[in-house]
């Protein structure tokens, strides 16, 4: 390749980077409370469903024009790489006790976004697929009941 120039790009990579949802400056506390509680508006948070959350994501995307990132093979790897900062968080801790009982909070929470991007990606992945992911998890759990019988009656 002469020098200077750059490798051809396969016709499927994006010639350009996926964009972060980040904001180059840090959000103070106040302020990034404030922006929560103004995303979240008088929403209850406990009573959000999986097709629901899918539509957020889709949502999200359509409102940044980021659906040309959303591939399959995007979305895959972006889930992995939430399941690496995921698994971080317990890298070299040892065994850690049910329920988290002496965590600080602060670790909880970065627990719970890690998790939470794990889901939101593998969401919208099965969206991007067209996979109705609510109804495969049930049948899956149907057909895990079948495969490992319970030992109570
Ligand atoms: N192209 C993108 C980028 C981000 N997201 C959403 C899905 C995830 O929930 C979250 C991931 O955002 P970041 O890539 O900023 O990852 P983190 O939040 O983990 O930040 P960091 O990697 O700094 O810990 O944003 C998305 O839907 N599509």
């Amino acid at each position: 390749m002469p020098q200077g120039a750059s490798p051809p790009l396969h016709p499927l990579a994006c010639s350009v980077p996926p964009p972060r949802l980040k904001e180059n400056r840090s959000l103070g506390m106040g302020e990034a409370k404030e922006k929560m509680d103004l995303a979240m508006g008088e929403e209850k948070v406990e009573d959000v469903g999986l097709k629901e959350l899918s539509k957020k994501l889709q949502e999200f995307a359509e409102e940044r024009d980021w659906e040309k990132y959303h591939s399959p093979r995007n979305l895959l790897l972006a889930m992995v790489g939430e399941v690496g900062e995921l698994s971080e968080i317990f890298m070299w801790k040892g065994e850690v006790a049910k329920g988290l009982p002496n965590w600080e909070e602060s670790d909880k929470e970065h627990l719970g976004e890690e998790l939470s991007d794990v889901l939101l990606y593998l969401l919208r992945l099965a969206d991007i697929c067209g996979i109705d992911i609510a109804e495969a998890a049930t049948k899956k759990i149907v057909k895990n009941a079948i495969k490992y019988p319970s030992k109570k009656v």
